[in-house]
């Protein structure tokens, strides 16, 4: 009946070549039943066919061969109108079969001599056996199969047989069993036996089973969503500046709709669900409420009809964005039956890379999907042997059309992806199904090596890229049947209709990529020309925001709400000195503190380790006596109405002037941490790419050596244990250090923005913007790094007097000033510090004035100097 065409081009073949033996017990019934049908000549018009049948390939030869085109085809190629086979199939579904032409198919088969058309015949058998259904068969196709069977048992019940109804004796029915509408059958041997029949209800039963399941899925109601209301006002503005309507009109969800996790809501397996139990998630957050259903329902890996819609998603700090793509990935993912890079998931820093790993790595238990990171960390080749294996990597490997991958989801840098794109033979993401930018916004701020461009056209090539291989040099060697028809390797539709002049059937028209683009972000930006350099296709915008927020930048920017903000007016000079108050008044630990540049937080960081070295001399437990006052220290610094410094203190100063002539590499913000060179290694060539480092080594001990305190002795209680951290430091160091911050062991870890985004430090309890920030994104990313998952945290910010004005500015834009309270620290709470300040500020000095004789920029050397 159903004359469904499909180029067997996704046949999924397995690591070496061979055919993937899968389950098609229906089909093969179908086929079985088929033929003995064909044997009876007054049957054949009746032909049970399924989307892989025998006469699919001989169509796909009409198709490419015009002068054997067969009249009754419904194909654009021939008469350049695209007829819907889908309309077929979803009409008429309980009536006698009808569409499917037995004397096309005859005839065409009598196009070729018969030993060929055997052979096909045998070819598309074994081929047709090799299909897996969950991954190829579309719902609608699947109903349509249901429809086929459905008429074909109607058909067989009022001419062959009647079926017996369950419990019935079977040989009530033993006369029908003879004759076909009053017609003695040729061969007994012919008509179908009730095994068969019973097996085409089984197909039945399997497949509306399955197309209720697919429909239940997308009849799944998203929690409690609300259509963003926008104001024409809004609406024209947003117009006029260019913003597409569907980000204009976010899918809003307000931040406490959490829901229970459970296979109803989110057709989660049951493996799944216990992951998420054993990693203590009970339900899913908000974001996930909103996200995962919505991704659930396009649960295939691919079809080529109907492209599954893309996603924006934006949602506040620690609001569980990760596990809203990780989850789901894995779902759909798991499923499949041969390795190829599915899912790939940008993210702009090495460390973010290391962190989804881990997500992934606790929820893929269970299944056998392979998740890998690709960061520049080891040597090249490496990640090739990795990512592609070494046999396809070589100079003299064959490069496959369909490509090759050793791991189903990649986690990368966009730097490092290009130099895999370029470089790598038979990496290929043609068979992406879902591509993950995380922090969003701020990827699309880097065009480095134009990497999206690059991905964009790795995943659909031009026509001028087609057959090139990965060096651009090589033509991809097309395997050639018999018949000099292209040999699929696996290659996936999308890729090879960019590829090929493929003629296109009314099924399959047009061809689509299955490749879901999902893009994550706190502060998603709304320029509307990074947005359309995504080239999305149906996308949707996902907000989780409280209700009464409205306005452009309010809408970006909502903050978790445990967060407690508070900002602090003081003296660029007074700034360490509150640092230190917030440790040892406000007793502030597990904190986070954020200075603009790596020499800040360098400095700040020995700052404060002189200043406990002084203190535990002086006394191991209490703070030293007073000697100056805090007036005394700030009075050299006067500042002007207008909120201009006409003297600069020293400590800011040179920090200032550091800054200005060093290069961009101090300062880590919105760099893509080591993508700008191409450098294979830095220390850990031999460790795998997924290794962790092993060897962690004490934070603690790290700072007790650096502050020349015996480690072997016991540090006094109240010892504060801190640390830095920035892209100076070697990849080791910089885990170790997050390990022991991780476990309470370092009490204030000052750093630049490299670890400001994304990066989630489950003990975070302050966090203390030592320079505060010029962009509210920036603001809203730092605080971010505590309250989240539900938690509470506090957030310090140390406003100079001269920045007062621009802060105040800078919140109340986005509609936030009233969130956050003034502190003001007076002299007589922190006098007792400043005599171990003045003296830490003094031992500084001597070092930054000795390091400069000796032509060293930073004092006490740095990581990367010694490195060198
Ligand atoms: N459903 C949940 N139940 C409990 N904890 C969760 C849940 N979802 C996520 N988390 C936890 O919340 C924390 C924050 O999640 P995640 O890092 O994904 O936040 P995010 O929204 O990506 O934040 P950012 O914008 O800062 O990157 C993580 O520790 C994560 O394990």
């Amino acid at each position: 009946m159903f004359n469904i065409k499909r180029y067997d081009v996704e046949t999924e073949t397995s690591q070496n070549g061979t055919p993937v033996s899968t389950s098609t017990a229906a089909q093969e019934r179908l086929a079985k039943l088929n033929a003995r049908l064909k044997k009876n000549k007054g049957e054949s018009n009746n032909a049970v066919t399924t989307p892989h049948s025998q006469d699919t390939h001989n169509e796909q030869h009409q198709n490419q061969r015009p002068e054997h085109r067969s009249e009754g085809q419904h194909l654009r190629y021939d008469d350049g109108n695209k007829h819907s086979q889908h309309q077929h199939l979803t009409s008429d579904t309980g009536k006698k079969a009808q569409g499917f032409d037995i004397n096309t198919y005859k005839r065409s088969r009598e196009q070729y001599p018969e030993d060929d058309s055997k052979k096909y015949g045998k070819k598309w058998e074994k081929r047709t056996k090799e299909l897996k259904d969950s991954d190829l068969v579309p719902n609608d196709v699947r109903l349509a199969m249901k429809a086929e069977a459905e008429a074909k048992v109607n058909d067989i019940s009022t001419t062959t047989t009647v079926l017996p109804s369950e419990g019935q004796d079977d040989d009530d029915n033993s006369d029908n069993d003879q004759r076909v509408q009053g017609r003695d059958l040729e061969d007994e041997s012919n008509a179908p036996t009730e095994q068969e029949i019973d097996g085409v209800r089984q197909f039945m039963d399997d497949a509306s089973a399955d197309a209720a399941l697919a429909e239940l899925a997308a009849l799944v109601p998203l929690p409690t969503f609300e259509a963003k209301e926008i104001s024409a006002e809004d609406l024209e503005r947003a117009k006029s500046m260019g913003i597409p309507d569907w980000l204009a009109h976010p899918t809003k969800i307000e931040p406490e709709t959490n829901t229970p996790i459970n296979a109803a809501m989110f057709g989660f397996s049951e493996r799944l669900i216990k992951q998420c139990r054993q990693a203590g998630i009970e339900e899913c957050f908000a974001v996930q409420t909103a996200v995962i259903p919505v991704l659930m329902r396009a649960k295939h890996l691919g079809d080529i009809r109907k492209a599954p819609g893309d996603l924006c998603v934006s949602a506040p700090t620690g609001s569980g964005k990760t596990l809203a793509y990780v989850l789901p990935i894995i779902e759909i993912l798991s499923q499949r039956v041969v390795t190829r890079l599915r899912a790939l998931v940008v993210l702009p820093t090495r460390d973010l890379c290391v962190q989804v790993k881990e997500t992934f790595d606790t929820f893929v238990k269970g299944t056998d999907l392979k998740i890998a990171t690709s960061t520049g960390q080891n040597s090249f080749a490496h990640e090739q042997h990795v990512l592609v294996g070494e046999k396809y990597t070589t100079p003299q490997s064959k490069l496959l059309l369909g490509g090759h991958s050793r791991v189903d989801v990649l986690i990368t840098t966009p730097g490092r992806l290009i130099d895999h794109i370029k470089s790598t033979p038979n990496f290929t993401l043609q068979h992406l199904r879902f591509l993950v930018i995380d922090e969003a916004d701020r990827l699309l701020n880097q065009s480095f090596q134009d990497w999206l461009h690059h991905i964009l056209t790795a995943i659909h090539p031009s026509p001028e890229k087609r057959l090139l291989g990965a060096d651009g040099s090589k033509a991809i060697q097309l395997r050639q049947d018999q018949y000099g028809f292209p040999i699929h390797d696996a290659i996936a539709p999308g890729f090879l209709s960019s590829l090929f002049e493929v003629p296109e059937s009314d099924v399959e028209d047009p061809k689509v990529l299955s490749v879901q683009k999902l893009l994550f972000s706190a502060t998603l930006t709304r320029n509307p020309a990074k947005i359309a350099s995504l080239q999305l296709s149906d996308p949707q915008y996902v907000a989780v925001q409280e209700g009464g927020q409205d306005g452009d930048d309010k809408q970006k920017y909502t903050t978790p709400a445990g967060l407690t903000e508070n900002m602090i007016v003081c003296e660029s000079s007074e700034k360490p000195l509150m640092v230190l108050h917030l440790l040892h008044h406000l007793n502030v630990r597990s904190a986070l503190c954020f200075t603009k540049s790596v020499e800040s937080a360098h400095r700040l960081y020995k700052l404060v380790q002189l200043y406990e070295k002084i203190r535990i001399t002086a006394s191991p437990t209490t703070p030293s006596a007073p000697t100056a006052s805090i007036k005394e220290l700030s009075s050299r610094k006067k500042v002007k109405d207008n909120g201009v410094d006409d003297e600069d203190n020293d400590f800011e100063q040179k920090d200032n002037s550091d800054d200005s002539d060093d290069d961009s590499s101090n300062s880590d913000d919105e760099t893509s941490d080591g993508d700008n060179d191409n450098s294979d290694q830095e220390e850990d060539d031999d460790v795998e790419m997924e290794h962790v480092d092993a060897s962690t080594q004490s934070a603690l001990e790290a700072t007790a050596v650096d502050m020349d305190i015996d480690s072997s002795s016991v540090a006094p209680a109240d010892t504060i244990v801190v640390a830095e951290y920035s892209s100076d430091l070697p990849k080791s160091k910089r885990q170790s250090i997050l390990r022991a911050f991780n476990k309470g062991e370092i009490h204030l870890l000052i750093c630049s923005d490299l670890i400001s985004r994304g990066m989630d430090l489950s003990p975070v309890s302050v966090v203390i913007n030592y320079d505060t920030p010029v962009y509210m994104k920036k603001y809203i990313h730092r605080v971010g790094r505590t309250a989240r998952a539900g938690k509470s945290g506090t957030a310090y910010s140390l406003v100079e007097m001269q920045e007062a004005r621009h802060f105040k500015e800078m919140i109340t834009k986005a509609g936030h000033w009233e969130k956050i309270s003034r502190i003001k620290v007076k002299d007589q709470e922190v006098k007792d510090l400043v005599p171990g300040y003045t003296k830490a500020l003094a031992g500084l000095k001597e070092a930054l004035v000795s390091s400069a004789r000796a032509g060293k920029k930073r004092p006490f050397g740095s990581a990367r100097n010694a490195r060198k």
